[in-house]
């Protein structure tokens, strides 16, 4: 079962590399990999799992972040919906997630962003595609193509990101980090 001591944190050059493609069949190590990042992420939203384990709660996780440099997430985002409060909106792990499409229109959380990588703080908007067409395989090779939105669209991003060895704060304005082109959806 992963912990936070599971995770690397910033300074750490696995953070820095693009990870390498998965390929297929899985090996049983490579689907364990997907389904305990899975289940960190559960757990983190567990209040009581998350107290128990002391896990800081997330709603993505990238494989590089437990020093595996390959290309598979796991995504957790809550329901939003308080009719169907124990729907995802969007969970899975994912692998070799890939941007196929976006939209013109940019978006960022008002609040910023934060990783499980980084402990510290660095405010400012982290802006990103507001909507995105989003490929990737599903633990037994098969293709998937879904259209994403709001926040499940910045996660995904976010987690594609650390793929390929970006990190969250690369793309705030250091000289004015909450400045914003006109037209970019502020996401609350
Ligand atoms: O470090 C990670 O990749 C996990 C991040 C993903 C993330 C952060 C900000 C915006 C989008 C994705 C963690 O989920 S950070 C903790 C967190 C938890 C709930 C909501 C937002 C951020
Ligand atoms: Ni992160």
């Amino acid at each position: 079962m992963l912990t936070m001591k599971d995770i690397i944190r910033e300074g750490n050059p696995t953070l820095r590399e693009v990870a390498a493609e998965v390929e297929f069949p899985l090996s049983d190590a490579e689907k364990k990999i997907g389904n305990d990042m899975l289940e960190f992420l559960a757990n983190s939203q567990d209040p009581e799992k998350a107290e128990e384990l002391e896990l800081r709660g997330g709603v993505g996780l990238a494989a590089p972040q437990i020093d595996v440099k390959k290309r598979m997430i796991a995504v957790l985002v809550p329901s939003m919906d308080p009719e169907n409060p124990d729907v995802p909106e969007f969970s899975g792990v994912l692998y070799n997630p890939k941007i196929v499409s976006h939209s013109v229109q940019d978006a960022c959380l008002g609040d910023g962003e934060g990783c499980l990588s980084v402990d510290r703080d660095v405010p400012g908007y982290v802006v990103r595609h507001a909507r995105i067409t989003l490929s990737y395989q599903d633990e037994t090779g098969e293709t998937h193509k879904v259209r994403l939105k709001n926040y499940p669209a910045i996660v995904v991003q976010h987690e594609i990101d650390h793929l390929n060895g970006v990190m969250f704060y690369d793309h705030i304005n250091s000289k004015n980090p909450f400045e914003l082109k006109d037209g970019v959806l502020i996401l609350d």
